[in-house]
């Protein structure tokens, strides 16, 4: 996975190495001049512009010029502070204006339709947040040093960043402030179906939806199908016989339903409870009840955070007794009801601030999403894409991570494993119109894909 480290962390990581800086900026130069190298697809009779800023990341483009030059690369090299009103044409531009010392107020000139590679971040993109300024390049490259920032990976970042490459300099990293999930790690979670196996092994309950609502049930259900557990029994509040194909269907009165559902959740390994539940007075209750009463690993969704975020103690706080793991998996609008602000830009705290709060395991959905649990390095996944954002997908998401909880994966990686896998999905699916059910009817392709892969 790769590490992703705060600029202010990198600062000090930067303060305490024996390398000196010199060193350090005549490595990052030789890779920036590197990947432009591979970026013009040659050297001979290729030109290169270098915007080179007054700081450390200036001087970063001067080396790479310098060894660009050495490999018979036509370069020309313009001050970011006195720009020549008609720029040299040129293949590709390298943004080395500014990086993580960039204070705002300056303007990166129009280049037009040429490619830009940025050194560590394109100029004016917040590292610590990936929130663009009114200039911020469109790199088709960024060429980042020892470790990602966070503002590669959230808000502009990737879109401005392009490709983003890691180089290591020689920092030592003494611990991530967060990880980015990728095929290797999750392949690496997943566990082989055990030879013991039978059907109550990995069992999951699911309470989701009502009358009206019952389409949150199915998607929950046909997940944690999809996902590997081995049995679903599924309740959606006051419905009849409803359950989809090969799930158990537990019909509970449409009042006071935990009674019901915790009387024999003995016999399952996880608890999904929450999507299309609806926001009753006594709905709110009845999954207080469980969160209080249910001893095994739950996952928290859609109304089941309304319930929270509405108890009487007024505040998630009853999560902190529970003595096995729960995970939320509030979106922004939930996020704020269940803390009374929504999260701000630095999308890591957020999460990790809330995992504090709570003890429980945090997933706070996003374009990257971040999942945070007490005393675990957070994991960022940043494997969907825009589509996600349709209805139904978040009942997917849960059963998906209620069957990997059941499954015995621990929860701040079933809940990171769950978010990539959905990812997967959606990238399997067709360009234009996805609708949730198709996230379900691609996950054993997923997950047939994920373990058949070496790495
Ligand atoms: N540990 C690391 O991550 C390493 C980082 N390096 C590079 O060092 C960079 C950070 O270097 P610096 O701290 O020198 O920061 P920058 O190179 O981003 O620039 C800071 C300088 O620019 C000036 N400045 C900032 N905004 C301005 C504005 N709007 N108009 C005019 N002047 C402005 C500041 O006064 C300061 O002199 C990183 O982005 C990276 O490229 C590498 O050189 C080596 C190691
Ligand atoms: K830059």
């Amino acid at each position: 996975m790769i590490q992703v480290v705060t600029p202010q962390h990198m600062q000090a990581i930067d303060d305490a190495s024996e390398v000196p800086l010199d060193e350090l900026i005549a490595r990052a130069g030789a890779a920036v001049a590197r990947a432009a190298i591979r970026q013009l697809g040659g050297t001979y009779g290729r030109r290169v512009l270098v915007v080179a800023g007054p700081g450390n990341n200036g001087a970063d483009g001067r080396v790479a010029a310098t060894r660009l030059r050495e490999r018979g690369v036509r370069v020309a090299v313009v001050d970011a502070l006195d720009l020549p009103e008609r720029l040299p044409r040129a293949d590709l531009v390298i943004d080395a204006a500014f990086g993580t010392g960039f204070r705002g107020g300056w303007q990166f000139p129009d280049v037009g339709a040429t490619p830009v590679l940025a050194v560590d971040v394109p100029t004016g993109l917040d590292a610590a947040t990936g929130v663009a300024g009114p200039s911020t390049p469109h790199a088709v490259r960024t060429v980042t040093f020892q470790a990602a920032k966070p503002g590669h990976v959230f808000a502009d970042g990737p879109a401005r960043c392009g490709d983003l490459e890691v180089v290591d300099i020689g920092l030592g990293v003494d611990r991530a402030d967060a990880l980015l999930v990728d095929a290797a790690a999750v392949r690496h979670w997943l566990p082989h179906r055990p030879t013991d196996a039978h059907k109550w092994r990995e069992a999951v309950r699911i309470v989701a939806g009502t009358p009206g609502m019952t389409g949150a049930g199915h998607l929950a259900t046909t997940a944690a199908q999809r996902a590997g557990a081995s049995l679903v029994a599924v309740s959606s509040p006051g419905v009849d016989a409803d359950a989809p194909v090969e799930a158990l269907d537990r019909r509970v009165p449409g009042f006071d339903w935990y009674t019901a559902v915790l009387d024999d959740l003995h016999r399952f390994r996880s608890l999904v409870i929450g999507p299309g539940l609806g926001r009753e007075e006594h709905t709110v209750a009845s999954v207080l009840r469980c969160v209080e009463d249910a001893v095994v690993p739950m996952v928290i969704d859609g109304d089941g955070l309304f319930a929270l975020a509405w108890n009487e103690a007024g505040s998630p706080a009853v999560l902190v007794d529970r003595e096995v793991p729960t995970v939320l998996t509030p979106h922004d609008g939930e996020y704020g009801l269940l803390t009374g602000r929504r999260p701000d830009d630095d999308r890591l705290a957020a999460a990790t601030s809330l995992a504090d709060t709570t003890g429980a395991t945090v997933l706070l959905k996003g374009p990257a999403t971040v999942v945070a649990t007490p005393g675990e390095v957070p994991l960022i996944v940043d494997a969907g894409d825009e589509r996600l954002a349709t209805a139904g997908t978040g009942d997917v998401l849960a059963g998906i991570i209620g069957a990997l909880l059941a499954r015995q994966i621990p929860a701040h990686r079933a809940a990171a494993a769950g978010a990539f896998v959905h990812g997967l999905a959606v990238q399997r699916c067709a360009s234009v119109g996805v609708i949730a059910g198709d996230l379900v009817e691609q996950l054993p392709a997923v997950f047939t894909d994920l373990l058949a892969t070496d790495a």
